[in-house]
């Protein structure tokens, strides 16, 4: 099943931030969206993965099938690394968390508090999350942040991982992940002709 929005509108305070936005995800891909900051790309995400409502327009496939990533969200910080990822296994039904630990380097790391890890370790322990979901439509949030090379391309070989299984990902992310299964889509929100006043055009 896709991921299809249709002349979709997201707001942020109430005002739209993108407007008229429309594409399907099919299984196995990956879609990046590219803006510039403030460009409402997070906006987007966020209701796409139901945590705002949308401002206009329609999304297809989405709801139970999300797994969302931002930031260290969800992280319990009392709980050492297998915990939190036993929690979450238990949270959607699964059972097996050795391919999570392994995808993103977590041995070793098992048995401390989640509260101790540094950044890069947190971010790894978060989208280590994602595996554990068994949710086919991964949507990233800037996912790399924090993560050194090593990190950034095991996560890249977790997605591909994830898209030959038949999932997809729906991500923001300003770094080149070197997915041949990707596609870009520019968010970057229409801007209004800039207006010329008289005195100005005394200048053209
Ligand atoms: N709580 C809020 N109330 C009003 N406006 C907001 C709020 N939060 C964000 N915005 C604005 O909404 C717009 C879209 O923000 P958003 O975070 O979606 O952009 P982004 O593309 O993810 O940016 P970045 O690349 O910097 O992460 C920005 O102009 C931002 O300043």
């Amino acid at each position: 099943m896709n991921l299809t929005v249709r002349d979709l509108a997201v707001a942020r305070g109430g005002v739209p931030v993108l407007e008229g936005l429309s594409f399907s995800l099919a299984p196995g891909r990956a879609l990046v969206l590219r803006g510039p900051n403030g460009s409402g790309k997070t906006t987007l995400l966020r209701t796409i993965a139901g945590l705002q409502p949308a401002f206009a327009g329609e999304i297809e496939g989405a709801g139970e099938r999300i797994a969302y990533a931002a930031h260290s969200d969800g992280l319990k910080s009392m709980l050492t690394v297998t915990e939190n990822l036993r929690f979450w296994a238990q949270v959607f039904a699964q059972s097996d968390i050795d391919p999570a630990l392994d995808a993103f380097d977590l041995r070793g790391l098992e048995d401390r508090m989640a509260g101790t890890l540094s950044a890069g370790q947190k971010r790894r322990l978060g989208l280590a999350r994602l595996m554990v979901t068994g949710r086919p439509v991964w949507v990233l949030d800037e996912p790399t942040v924090s993560l050194d090379t090593a990190s950034v391309a095991r996560f890249a070989e977790a997605v591909r991982g994830h898209l030959a299984a038949g999932g997809s990902a729906l991500l923001a992310t300003h770094i080149d992940l070197g997915l041949d299964e990707a596609e870009a889509l520019d968010v970057t929100p229409f801007k209004a002709a800039p207006r010329v006043s008289l005195e100005d055009e005394a200048f053209l």
